[in-house]
């Protein structure tokens, strides 16, 4: 779908208005995932006790909680082993250690800033609401306290005549003053809550569309070595985790802070030297809990990595249920996706665990804390250097730092997720692509005429580096002449039209148009202006035929579409169809033929008028019938096209100006159809094995219908 889109024009003319905003440290993030990949490649062994290895060592840190501990890191020892040999023998064998990936990244509180500044106002409105609330929150509790008072004062006394009694004045000076504060509180939390979702929501939309905008420019190689699901999870999983934390973060982060701060200063004003001696403390328990904390996030990423592996596993069985159905693993695929589910479930638990852990260790020091302070404030007492009002005072500011302390635990994992789901999302954002989609030069269309020259073209795919597909591969495709490929399965043809739409550069050499390296040129001017490609399965979007084929050329009008679609054999059928040219096509054009899909895909190539066209097996996917009428299209669509045809049948080979015959990436013969014929060499082996596959094809015609219809006849009828 990706190569879809690039080689046409309407989504990625959008990015014309969408440029990437971010351009730094891509190299170094390059680096960086270069030595990751090369990591991975290792082996499975090596990635197995990778992962295994930090949670080990969380889970010795975690001996001195108990046996509980002790426990869990001996099952997830065996779970880890568990799970490489599970993984052996289905289809993600190789692949769920590239998703796991060590915690390499520190979060991007620069990047994180520049999405945060845009609201900056908005989110000092919410932070002073959000503090005028704390504030309220202090008061309210004295408020509550003169109420008491009063009614404590009246609590034995008889009311004869309750409203001229004395008691309706003196209680209603407090409860105005309490409800004007209720009144305040409320609406202040209405606005920190609102301002919050508002700063939130748009965000996350930006982010969304940002990272969008950084997947879709990505050279080729990028989508070679990414799961689409994997990317469709940090668009929608990471974003909205991001989002919700930074949002309660923020919201709850302050309240406690507030309250953190004045109960603080309440302690000091009440007594010092106790309030010294308590908070001396915090300090060691502050180091401590920034090591758990550094080691939950590690955990939290697997917890990540795994979920999105899970969603990846759904995605390809759904997105490709045909292929599930007919090879009857539907049960196959449920048992992987209840693995996967439950080795994230499982992950999320050992961050859970790890999370508790961090909370109860956090209370047992809030209620030393507490104990403590008992402890030293008797002492204190016994001495006379305290009063036991002041004890009790003082106990009660203590018990509302700790509140706000044990809430701060809870903030700490919520900011573990967040910053987790933060630095997934940028790490893609910093990937800038080698090939820059409007960099280069576009051709005048009166000095375009369409040549193609390969001039010792080396190439292999950055994926595997050491296979070399095209050895000193050098051709011309000359203005309007047809240039056939054939060649061995693996041979390099589709490598070649790859080159010629720039997927992919060559290692080594030159590829020409026009005179003008390809590497210079635009690859946004290219593949909307020059080139047309109809691939071997074309996919077509699930919307109207109209929609699908004017992707092509947005700008293009209904007349010039009804052109193409007669030039492509389509307009018939797609007349006859009950909604015509607004007949919605099906996910992935399923509710059309194989042959009805192809010549839709054609037309969409015809409507950009180019001056070359890339065949890559355009009609082998298709039956005796269908190919008849996708060729007749063809035939139509490379007239006065210089066309590059990757062929595996002969009706396309026999009509070409000049065959080239590969053999593992180099040319071995070229020359005429009748020429080749007569040397004998490889191309003659490859057309007798062509020559007995039609026959078998059209005997099977004629045993089943009846009729004579051969391949030549349809193409003569054509
Ligand atoms: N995206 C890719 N990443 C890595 N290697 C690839 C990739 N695509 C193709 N290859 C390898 O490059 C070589 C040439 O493949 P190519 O698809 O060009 O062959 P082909 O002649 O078109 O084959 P076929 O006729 O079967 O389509 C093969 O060895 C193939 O495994």
């Amino acid at each position: 779908m990706l190569r879809l889109l690039l080689s046409n024009y309407s989504r990625s003319h959008c990015l014309l208005h969408q440029l990437p905003k971010f351009q730094i440290g891509s190299g170094e993030r390059l680096k960086n995932l270069n030595k990751l990949f090369g990591k991975l490649k290792s082996n499975v062994t090596t990635n197995s006790t990778h992962t295994a290895k930090p949670a080990l060592r969380l889970k010795t840190l975690w001996c001195g909680a108990g046996a509980l501990t002790i426990g869990l890191a001996s099952r997830n020892l065996l779970q880890n082993n568990f799970r490489q040999v599970k993984c052996e023998g289905n289809r993600l064998t190789g692949i769920f250690q590239s998703t796991l990936q060590p915690d390499d990244g520190k979060f991007d509180w620069k990047r994180f800033w520049s999405y945060l500044r845009p609201y900056l106002w908005e989110l000092l409105a919410a932070i002073a609401a959000a503090l005028v609330v704390a504030y309220i929150n202090i008061r309210i509790p004295s408020l509550l306290g003169d109420i008491i008072n009063v009614l404590a004062r009246y609590a034995n006394t008889y009311v004869k005549d309750p409203l001229s009694n004395s008691f309706v004045k003196d209680v209603g000076k407090p409860c105005s003053n309490l409800l004007s504060l209720y009144f305040m509180q409320s609406g202040f939390t209405f606005l920190y809550i609102y301002l919050l979702s508002r700063i939130g929501e748009q965000m996350a939309a930006n982010l969304r569309q940002d990272l969008f905008k950084q997947i879709i420019i990505q050279d080729i190689e990028f989508f070679d070595k990414n799961r689409t699901g994997e990317l469709v999870n940090r668009l929608t999983a990471d974003v909205q985790d991001f989002k919700s934390s930074v949002k309660q973060f923020i919201s709850q982060g302050l309240r406690s802070a507030a309250q953190l701060l004045g109960g603080s200063i309440s302690l000091f004003l009440i007594s010092p030297h106790m309030a010294t001696i308590a908070l001396a403390a915090v300090p060691a328990v502050v180091m401590c809990m920034t090591y758990l904390g550094r080691k939950l996030r590690y955990l939290s990423k697997s917890a990540q990595a795994q979920s999105e592996l899970a969603t990846s596993v759904c995605e390809e069985a759904l997105s490709n249920v045909r292929t599930v159905r007919s090879n009857a693993c539907e049960y196959r695929e449920m048992e992987l996706f209840e693995y996967e589910t439950n080795e994230a479930a499982r992950l999320a638990q050992e961050l859970g665990y790890g999370i508790a852990i961090f909370q109860g260790l956090t209370n047992f020091f809030l209620n030393g804390l507490v104990l403590s302070t008992l402890f030293l404030g008797g002492h204190l007492m016994s001495t006379e250097s305290m009063s036991p009002g002041a004890l009790m005072a003082f106990l009660v500011a203590a018990q509302g730092v700790q509140r706000s302390l044990a809430q701060g635990s809870i903030l700490l994992g919520t900011m573990i997720r967040g910053m987790t789901a933060g630095s997934r999302i940028f790490e893609y954002l910093q990937i800038e692509p080698k090939v820059e989609l409007l960099r280069g030069y576009e051709i005048p269309p009166e000095r375009l005429y369409g040549e193609i020259r390969f001039e010792n073209v080396y190439f292999a795919y950055p994926t595997r580096p050491d296979h070399i597909v095209l050895k000193d591969f050098s051709l011309i495709l000359r203005p309007g002449e047809t240039v056939a490929l054939v060649g061995a399965s693996g041979s390099g043809k589709s490598t070649i039209a790859a080159l010629v739409e720039r997927f992919y550069e060559p290692t080594a050499g030159n590829i020409k148009l026009d005179g003008y390296k390809l590497a210079d040129i635009s690859p946004h001017w290219l593949r909307s202006n020059a080139l047309g490609f109809i691939e071997q399965q074309p996919i077509l979007f699930a919307t109207t035929i109209l929609e699908n084929i004017r992707y092509g050329r947005p700008t293009a009008d209904e007349s010039e579409i009804y052109e193409v679609a007669k030039q492509s054999q389509s307009h018939e059928f797609v007349s006859a169809l009950p909604d015509g040219y607004n007949t919605n096509v099906g996910e992935r054009g399923t509710q059309l033929s194989g042959g009805q899909r192809q010549r839709i895909a054609i037309a969409r190539a015809l409507l950009k008028n180019p001056k070359i066209l890339i065949l890559d097996e355009a009609t082998s996917a298709l039956d005796a019938t269908s190919e008849a009428e996708v060729q007749r299209a063809l035939d139509n669509a490379v007239l006065n096209r210089t066309t590059l045809v990757i062929a595996h049948r002969l009706s396309t080979i026999r009509n070409a100006d000049l065959i080239v015959v590969l053999d593992h990436g180099r040319i071995v013969e070229s020359g005429k159809h009748d020429e080749l014929m007569a040397k004998r060499g490889l191309y003659y082996d490859l057309v007798r094995q062509q020559e007995k596959h039609e026959h078998n094809i059209t005997n099977k015609g004629n045993t089943a219908d009846g009729s004579h219809n051969t391949n030549a006849q349809n193409r003569s009828q054509g």
